[in-house]
C-alpha cells in the first residue's frame, strides 16, 4: 500500500512540487510572524523606539495578508492530487461491481453502492485532509526551526528534544493504531453482518429452535466489537500523550528555561518570538496533524485496503448447484395406518388482527407419516401462515395442531425442533465454517454424514467452490441459491421427522430444485413443500390447494379433474413457463 501511494505521488510530481512551493510561502509567513514580533520588541518597543516596533508589526501584518492567495494556491494543487485519486477509485469500484454482476447475475452487490459513494468520499476527504495537514506541519516546523535558528540557536535546546520525542512516539504508534482501527472496523462489520443475517433469517432461526445458539454467536460478535472499541480508545489516549509531548512540552520547557536562556544572552523579544512560533504555528499544525492521523488516517488506510482487496478481474464462477450424482429411490411410505398422522390440523383458524379477515378458516388436514404434500395457492392466500401454524411458530386462534401425535401448543423451541424443521425462503447462514453451518440443527452430526447429505442435495460442487468443509463462510458473498442449498443440507441432517420447505428452493434452478426435493422425499420422514413450480406439485403424493372457499386436497390428477382453482393455477404455471416454472430461479 505505501508503495502504491508513493507511485501515485511520483506520477503527479509536478502537482507535488507546486504544492511544496506554495507551502514554502506558508512557512515564510510562519517565520515572519515570530521574527517580526521579536524585532518589534527588541529593536522597537523595549528600546523606546515605538515607530520601529510598529514598522516590524506592519511587516508581520503584510505577511499575514498574503495568506489568502497562498491558501488558494494550496487548495488548487491539492485538487490536482485528490481528484485523480477519486476518479481512479470510482473506476475501480465500477469495474469490480460489473465483474461481480457478470459472475453472479442473480446476486445484488449492495456494497458497491457504498464503495461508489461513501467509501470513495471517505478516501477523498481523508487523503485531502492528510496531505493538507502533513504538509502544513512540515512547513510550519521548517518555518519555526528556521525562525528559532535566526533569532538564537540556543532556543532550540528546550524545543527540539521534546518535539522529536513526541514525533518519534507518534511514528512508533502509527502502525499499532492502524491495526487497532482495522480490528475495530472488522469487528464492527462482522457484527453488522451477523445482525442483518439474523434479522433476515429470523424465521429460519426461530423455526429451527436455534435461538440460544444464534444468540451465543451474536453475543460473541458484540463482545468482540466492544473489546476492539476499547483497544482503539486506548490508542486514542496514546495519541493524546504524543500530542502533549510534541506540542506542549516545548512550551513548558521554553518557559521553565527562560532564566537560563536570558543568561545565555537571549533577549526578551527573542523569547516572545520563540513563544509565538510554538503557540501560534507549531502547536495548531501539530494538533490538526494528530487529529487527521488518528481519525482520517487510519480510516483512509482501512478503506483503501478494502478497495485493494476488491478484484477488478472476473472471478472464477462457482459451479451451479447441480443435481446429486444418484438420487436415492423412494423409501416406501406408510399410509394412514394405526400410527398417528405426521401432521394433524383440526379446525385451524388464523387471522392477523381482530378485524382482519381470517387467513385460515377452519382448516382440517391430516398428513400421513412418510407422505409428501405440496401446498399451492395464489400469492398472499396464506401458505406461509399455514406452515408457521403447523410448525408451531404461530398459535392458531381456533383449532389445534398435532405433530406425530404430540400437540404443538405450549412446546418450547427445543421441543419443536425435535419434531419438525421449517426452512423458509430467507435462509440463515452465518460466518463460521461450512461444517458449523451444516450442523446447526444437529451439533453432534459427524462430518461424513453432513458431506453425504450435501452430495445428495447437489451441494458438493458448492462446498468445493467454497473451499471445502472447513472453509469459513462469508454470508454476504453467497448468492440466495447458495444460501438455500446450505440451509437445505442443514435441514436434511436434522433429527426432526417432519421437514417443511416454504419456498425454500425458490432460488435454485429447476434441475437443482428437483434433485433437492427428490433427496428430501427419499429421506425417512414426512415432507411438506410450499410449491412454486408445477413440477414441484407433480412430484408430491398429494396437493393441498389453498384458495379460500375453493380449498381442496387430493392427488395431482384428481385435482385436475375436480378443482377449478388447481386447473387455473397449473394453466398459469404452464403459460408462464412451459417447463412448469413460475419463475424465481
Ligand atoms: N405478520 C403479519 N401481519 C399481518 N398480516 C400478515 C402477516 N403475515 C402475513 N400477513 C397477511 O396474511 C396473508 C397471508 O400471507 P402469507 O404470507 O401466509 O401468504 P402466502 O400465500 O405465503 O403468500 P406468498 O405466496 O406471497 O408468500 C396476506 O394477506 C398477508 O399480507
Amino acid at each position: 500500500m505505501p508503495g502504491r501511494g508513493l507511485r501515485f505521488l511520483a506520477d503527479r510530481r509536478r502537482a507535488v512540487l507546486v504544492l511544496a512551493a506554495w507551502s514554502l510561502l506558508e512557512s515564510a509567513q510562519t517565520f515572519l510572524t515570530g521574527y517580526c514580533l521579536a524585532r518589534a520588541l527588541d529593536a522597537g518597543f523595549l528600546a523606546g523606539r515605538t515607530t520601529i516596533g510598529l514598522a516590524w508589526l506592519a511587516v508581520a501584518a503584510a505577511a499575514a495578508f498574503t495568506a489568502a492567495p497562498v491558501v488558494r494556491g494550496v487548495f488548487t494543487q491539492l485538487a490536482e492530487l485528490v481528484e485523480p485519486l477519486r476518479d481512479a477509485l470510482v473506476h475501480r469500484a465500477v469495474s469490480a461491481a460489473l465483474h461481480r454482476a457478470l459472475a453472479d447475475p442473480a446476486g445484488v452487490d449492495l456494497k458497491a453502492v457504498s464503495r461508489l459513494t461513501q467509501q470513495t468520499e471517505l478516501v477523498r476527504d481523508g487523503f485531502a485532509g492528510l496531505v493538507l495537514t502533513a504538509r502544513s506541519f512540515v512547513f510550519h516546523s521548517v518555518g519555526t526551526v528556521a525562525g528559532l535558528l535566526t533569532l538564537a540557536p540556543v532556543l532550540l535546546v528546550p524545543v527540539l528534544p521534546p518535539l522529536l520525542l513526541g514525533l518519534s512516539l507518534l511514528l512508533a504508534a502509527l502502525r499499532p493504531m492502524a491495526r487497532a482501527q482495522r480490528v475495530f472496523l472488522d469487528a464492527d462489520e462482522a457484527l453488522a453482518d451477523r445482525a442483518s443475517g439474523v434479522a433476515a433469517g429470523l424465521r429460519d432461526v426461530t423455526a429451527c429452535g436455534a435461538g440460544d445458539e444464534v444468540g451465543a454467536r451474536t453475543g460473541a460478535a458484540i463482545d468482540a466489537a466492544r473489546r476492539a472499541s476499547l483497544h482503539l480508545a486506548r490508542w486514542a489516549a496514546v495519541r493524546t500523550l504524543t500530542l502533549g509531548a510534541a506540542g506542549q512540552l516545548p512550551v513548558v520547557a521554553l518557559l521553565s528555561l527562560a532564566p537560563w536562556l536570558l543568561r545565555q544572552g537571549v533577549t526578551a523579544g527573542e523569547l516572545a518570538g520563540a513563544f509565538t512560533f510554538l503557540v501560534q504555528s507549531l502547536l495548531p499544525a501539530l494538533h490538526t496533524l494528530m487529529a487527521a492521523l488518528g481519525t482520517a488516517g487510519s480510516r483512509l488506510l482501512v478503506v483503501l485496503e478494502r478497495f485493494a482487496r476488491e478484484p477488478v478481474e472476473p472471478r472464477p464462477q462457482p459451479p451451479a448447484a447441480g443435481p446429486p450424482a444418484a438420487p436415492a429411490g423412494r423409501v416406501p411410505r406408510a399410509r394412514h395406518g394405526r400410527t398417528p398422522p405426521a401432521v394433524l390440523a383440526d379446525g385451524v383458524s388464523m387471522r392477523y388482527g381482530p378485524t382482519a379477515l381470517p387467513v385460515l378458516d377452519g382448516l382440517d388436514l391430516a398428513v400421513a407419516q412418510g407422505e409428501h404434500l405440496a401446498v399451492v395457492g395464489p400469492s398472499g392466500i396464506g401458505k406461509s401462515t399455514l406452515t408457521s401454524v403447523l410448525a408451531g411458530l404461530l398459535a392458531p386462534d381456533q383449532g389445534a395442531v398435532w405433530l406425530g401425535g404430540t400437540p404443538v401448543a405450549g412446546r418450547t423451541a427445543r421441543e419443536l425442533a425435535r419434531l419438525r424443521v421449517l426452512i423458509p425462503q430467507e435462509a440463515y447462514v452465518f460466518t463460521g465454517t461450512v461444517l458449523d453451518n451444516l450442523r446447526l440443527l444437529d451439533p453432534a452430526a459427524p462430518p461424513d454424514r453432513l458431506l453425504r447429505a450435501a452430495a445428495l442435495l447437489g451441494a458438493a460442487p458448492l462446498l468445493a467452490a467454497l473451499g471445502g468443509p472447513d472453509a469459513v463462510l462469508d454470508p454476504a458473498a453467497l448468492s440466495q441459491g447458495q444460501r438455500q442449498l446450505l440451509a437445505l443440507c442443514r435441514a436434511y441432517v436434522s433429527p426432526a421427522p417432519l421437514v417443511i420447505l416454504d419456498e425454500a428452493t425458490c432460488h435454485l434452478d429447476p434441475a437443482a430444485e428437483a434433485s433437492a426435493e427428490s433427496a428430501f422425499a427419499a429421506r425417512p420422514g414426512t415432507l411438506i413443500v410450499v410449491a412454486h413450480r408445477l413440477s414441484s406439485a407433480r412430484r408430491a403424493d398429494r396437493v393441498l390447494v389453498l384458495d379460500g372457499p375453493r380449498t381442496a386436497l387430493g392427488t395431482h390428477d384428481d385435482l385436475l379433474r375436480r378443482s377449478a382453482a388447481y386447473r387455473e393455477m397449473t394453466g398459469y404455471w404452464s403459460a408462464v413457463r412451459p417447463g412448469g416454472g413460475k419463475g424465481g430461479a
